[in-house]
């Protein structure tokens, strides 16, 4: 995928300013172009990386329970409105054939697929499919609990609701004490 094209973005934003009625020339204002493509950058930067890349390296070790990893902040940008959307990612999987993957890889994956326009759905499903094609676990079970600013600041305004979603493959899908054992722990 092509890099951020800074020069492209701070002419979007010049315009931007524009269009709702502001002065980009006014002096509080003048350096906003450039800020905003350098925000862009960052809070886009998982465009440009594949989560896959995070798994190539394993170690092995003969633990075939469940490993999980909680509470991994995250902060996200909706792609309808292109405001945030933030909250917390739980990742669990149980290891199969001594694959074992580094802790925090689990956390760079979540960090890489939410740092693109994204809904919150896809990002639950695409870090749990890459850990079962890369990992190839028993299962992968995956809860992101959100909120998102688009709900909050405009349109419906209802601060404080949580979006909740899941995404359970493998063993997880047919074992529900499986399932109550990631719930009772990310409680
Ligand atoms: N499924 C899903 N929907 C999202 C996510 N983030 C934002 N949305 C929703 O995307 C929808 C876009 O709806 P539209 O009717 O096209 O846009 P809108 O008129 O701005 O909608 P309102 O937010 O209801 O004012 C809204 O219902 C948002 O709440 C997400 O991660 N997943
Ligand atoms: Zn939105």
């Amino acid at each position: 995928m092509s890099k951020i094209n800074t020069p492209q973005i701070e002419e979007a934003i010049r315009l931007l300013l524009e269009a709702v009625g502001e002065d980009p020339n006014r002096e509080g204002l003048l350096d906003t172009p450039k800020r905003v493509a350098k925000m862009y950058e960052e809070v886009f930067s998982g465009l440009t990386i594949d989560p896959k890349e995070y798994f190539e390296t394993i170690f092995h070790e003969d633990h075939e329970e469940l490993v999980l990893v909680k509470d991994i902040p995250f902060y996200s940008m909706c792609e309808h409105h292109l405001v945030p959307f933030y909250g917390k990612a739980h990742v669990a999987y149980i290891p199969k054939g001594g694959r074992v993957a580094g802790l925090s890889k689990l956390a760079r994956a979540i960090e890489a697929v939410s740092k693109r326009p994204q809904l919150q759905e896809r990002i639950t499903s695409t870090v749990a499919d890459t850990m079962m094609e890369t990992l190839e676990p028993h299962g992968v079970m995956i809860v992101v609990e959100a909120e998102h600013m688009c709900m909050t600041m405009r349109g419906v305004k209802k601060p404080g609701a949580k979006t909740v979603t899941s995404a359970v493959r493998g063993v997880f899908q047919t074992d529900s004490d499986k399932r109550a054992e990631v719930f009772a722990m990310i409680k």
